[in-house]
């Protein structure tokens, strides 16, 4: 049977394309991450995490009030090529995302850096058909590396930090192309997979590795530079000891979460990256897989 290798271009279906599946997929990843249990200082099963204003239910509802702006995402993406008239065009829709956003959760800030980021690789896996890692986050990149000229001149937590610390924060994770989430966060999540690790455990251990190198703006903003750090040699410290789904690396998580419950650090830039990790892994596999089944069949044919 053939196997497509991850180096190998794998063309998507059609049906793989169109964007109400890439918006399913997407939200699919969003709730996928905020479902991950137990993750430290986040929303999860368990409860709010170092959050006062967001819970499980929340999270799921920002996702579903997000996903019809997603297809939107594509189906622009589709219609032009990557130039300022698609940038502009992703700014617009990227905010009224937000605004949804806000009006589901109260008012609270459940998934800004996941627009970002996921609307970024959504409008990348609407303009074509190579649905590999790479290729959906160079294209991304390039996307996010036009300059977004309607951008209001907002002070966030992101710019505060990026001043404060000189971080490069989730514009710069995107303009970089995603290095945290196909050169961290993805091999993680195979890496301990491929150890014979449970789902749970393999999306853990990619979100601690992430969070092991990731300047996160939320911590960075909460904990300043000595918070970043800290988080960073936990996470890296659960990771040493064996990993989510170890006896002693669930011990390490569990005292690392607890550091971070007291501290009130949040790690949302490495959630959201996580989340980002799910959808490219979802959209490789299906095509993957589509790729797999079809040779199975050539191959008996040409047996016939
Ligand atoms: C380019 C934008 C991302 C805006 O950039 P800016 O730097 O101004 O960003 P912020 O408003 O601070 O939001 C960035 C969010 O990105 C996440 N993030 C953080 N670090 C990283 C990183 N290194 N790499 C990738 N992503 C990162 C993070 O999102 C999560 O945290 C949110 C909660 O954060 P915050 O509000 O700071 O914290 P709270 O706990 O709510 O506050 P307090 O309680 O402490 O007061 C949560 O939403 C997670 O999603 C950062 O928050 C981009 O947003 C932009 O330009 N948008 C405009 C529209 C657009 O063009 N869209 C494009 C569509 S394709
Ligand atoms: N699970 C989660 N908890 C808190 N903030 C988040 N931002 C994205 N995912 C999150």
């Amino acid at each position: 049977m053939y196997l497509a290798t991850r180096k190998e271009s794998v063309a998507s279906p059609f049906w793989l394309q169109q964007p109400a599946h890439l918006a399913f997929v997407a939200k699919q990843a969003l709730v996928a991450e905020a479902e991950l249990t137990p993750k430290p200082g986040l929303v999860d099963r368990r409860g709010s995490g170092a959050h006062k204003d967001l819970t499980l239910a929340r999270m799921r509802q920002s996702a579903e009030a997000i996903e019809p702006f997603f297809a939107l995402m594509a189906e622009a993406a589709r219609k032009h090529s990557v130039n300022q008239v698609l940038r502009q065009e992703l700014g617009a829709i990227g905010r009224d995302a937000e605004t949804a956003m806000f009006a589901v959760t109260g008012g609270s800030n459940a998934h800004k850096g996941a627009i970002w980021v996921l609307g970024l690789l959504v409008a990348a896996a609407g303009q074509g058909n190579d649905h590999s890692p790479e290729h959906l986050a160079a294209r991304a990149g390039s996307i996010a590396r036009i300059p977004d000229i309607a951008r209001p001149q907002l002070v966030s937590h992101g710019y505060i930090v990026q001043n404060r610390y000189g971080v490069i924060g989730a514009r710069g994770e995107a303009t970089a192309e995603f290095p945290h989430v196909v050169q961290v966060g993805l091999p993680s999540l195979r890496d301990a997979r491929a150890a014979g690790k449970t789902e749970t455990a393999s999306r853990l251990s990619s979100l601690l590795s992430i969070m092991a190198m990731l300047d996160d703006t939320c911590i960075l903003y909460r904990g300043g530079l000595a918070g970043a750090e800290r988080v960073k040699n936990g996470a890296a410290t659960v990771m040493k000891a064996g990993g989510p789904g170890t006896r002693r690396g669930d011990a390490a998580l569990r005292e690392f979460d607890h550091e971070l419950l007291q501290e009130r650090l949040s790690p949302g830039g490495s959630a959201d990256l996580l989340a980002a990790v799910l959808f490219l892994d979802c959209l490789d596999s299906a095509a993957a897989s589509i790729v797999d089944d079809n040779s199975d069949k050539e191959e008996k044919h040409g047996a016939d």
